[in-house]
């Protein structure tokens, strides 16, 4: 099992196009590393330079200690999991997970033993004999899982796996990768995904790519709590999170802010009074917002509301040219339709933004 250590890895593909740099990023023994960002980032050009599948074009990809640029991916220990599973049509569940040794001459006890192994873990041993057509979509998945888990590899690399599957079947597999990482505490694992709950839930850290490089590596509820950048803010969490401008009109421990459009927020975000009169945007998740008579960050108009049954969305009518606010109440609330209605938020639930950046990370 593998630690895995990038120092200013690059990519630019033939023709110039330069996707990225100055990718830093170490990654330890048992971790499970979650990779986001929007689409055409660079998530899964850096998964294939990880696997050996596509050319490092600058820095260093080491594991273990040992510069592998330049190593085939089959002599890298790497297994990698695809989305589009990659199954043999005409190969039996267990031959499918047999193949690889098979192709490196291991003696069939050694097979069968790392395929009944493999089997028991994903819970596939029903379904041993079958051919990939006569399987769901979750137990394909699961079967190229397995495929890889017989290789036992220093580590372990997912593209996307899930997105083929429907919503129920995206759970109950997420929900069996989180069980199967458990079982393997020792395997390190990347992960690509656009889905968030799959990064919230899976992640020991999430990395989050934009602009051809990091914007932020952490722990997901680290990178929920403290982003770094309203970029990350509003990447992370759903419905995204709310930018308010306003201007700091008050500085210490905590930061007091005049809302633009009326209303005044307090933060927990320290400032000094070199700050005064910073022109700021204040984040606030929908979640985090309170119905208040009192103090209020934001008043406006409901325009819709979704019930979703322990909670509701409430959607704000636009005001000047930022984003609608989006507001959500624990409970059914279709009542506050067409109402005006003011929020506030506790001050530790208030982030604020200079210049696209935190406060906390300046
Ligand atoms: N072979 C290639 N030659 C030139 N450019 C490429 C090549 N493969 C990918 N790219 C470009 O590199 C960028 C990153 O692509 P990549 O597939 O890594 O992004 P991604 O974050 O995985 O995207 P998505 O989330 O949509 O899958 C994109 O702009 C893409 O057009």
């Amino acid at each position: 099992m593998a630690n895995l250590k990038l120092t200013n890895v690059e990519k630019t593909y033939a023709g110039a196009v330069n996707v990225l740099n100055n990718i830093n990023l170490d990654i330890k023994q048992g971790e499970l590393i979650v990779f986001v960002g929007p689409s055409g980032c660079g998530k899964s050009t850096l998964l294939r330079m990880i696997a050996g599948l596509e050319k490092i074009t600058g820095g260093t990809l080491e594991i273990d200690g040992e510069m592998v640029n330049d190593m085939p991916p089959a002599m890298r220990g790497i297994a990698m999991v695809f989305q589009s599973y990659a199954l043999y049509p005409h190969m039996t569940v267990r031959e499918n997970m047999s193949f690889a040794l098979k192709i490196a001459k291991k003696p069939q006890n050694e097979i069968d033993e790392a395929v009944n192994r493999a089997a028991t873990m994903l819970q596939l041993d029903p379904y041993l004999d079958r051919l990939p057509k006569a399987l769901s979509g979750g137990q394909r998945q699961r079967v190229a899982i397995g495929r890889s888990i017989v290789r036992d590899p220093k580590v372990y690399l997912f593209d996307e796996p899930l997105s083929n599957l429907d919503a129920a079947l995206r759970v109950a597999t997420r929900i069996e990768i989180a069980q199967l990482k458990e079982q393997m505490p020792e395997s390190t694992m990347i992960y690509v995904t656009h889905d968030q709950v799959e990064a919230m839930t899976l992640a020991s850290r999430i990395v989050v790519l934009a602009n051809k490089g990091i914007a932020q590596v952490g722990a997901p509820l680290e990178l929920y709590e403290r982003p770094n950048s309203e970029f990350v803010a509003q990447f992370i969490g759903s419905p995204s999170m709310n930018l308010l401008p306003g201007e700091i009109v008050g500085t210490g421990q905590q930061t007091t802010i005049k809302m633009d459009r009326g209303g005044t927020a307090v933060s927990d975000y320290p400032t000094t009074d070199a700050d005064m009169g910073l022109k700021v945007n204040v984040g606030v998740r929908p979640e985090d917002f309170l119905e208040t008579d009192g103090e209020h960050i934001f008043e406006g108009k409901v325009n819709i509301t979704e019930a979703l049954g322990e909670v509701t969305l409430l959607y704000f009518e636009k005001q000047g040219d930022g984003d609608a606010v989006i507001g959500k109440l624990p409970g059914i609330h279709a009542e506050l339709r067409g109402k005006s209605v003011k929020l506030g938020a506790s001050p530790d639930k208030v982030h604020v933004f200079h210049n696209g950046t935190s406060l906390l990370y300046r």
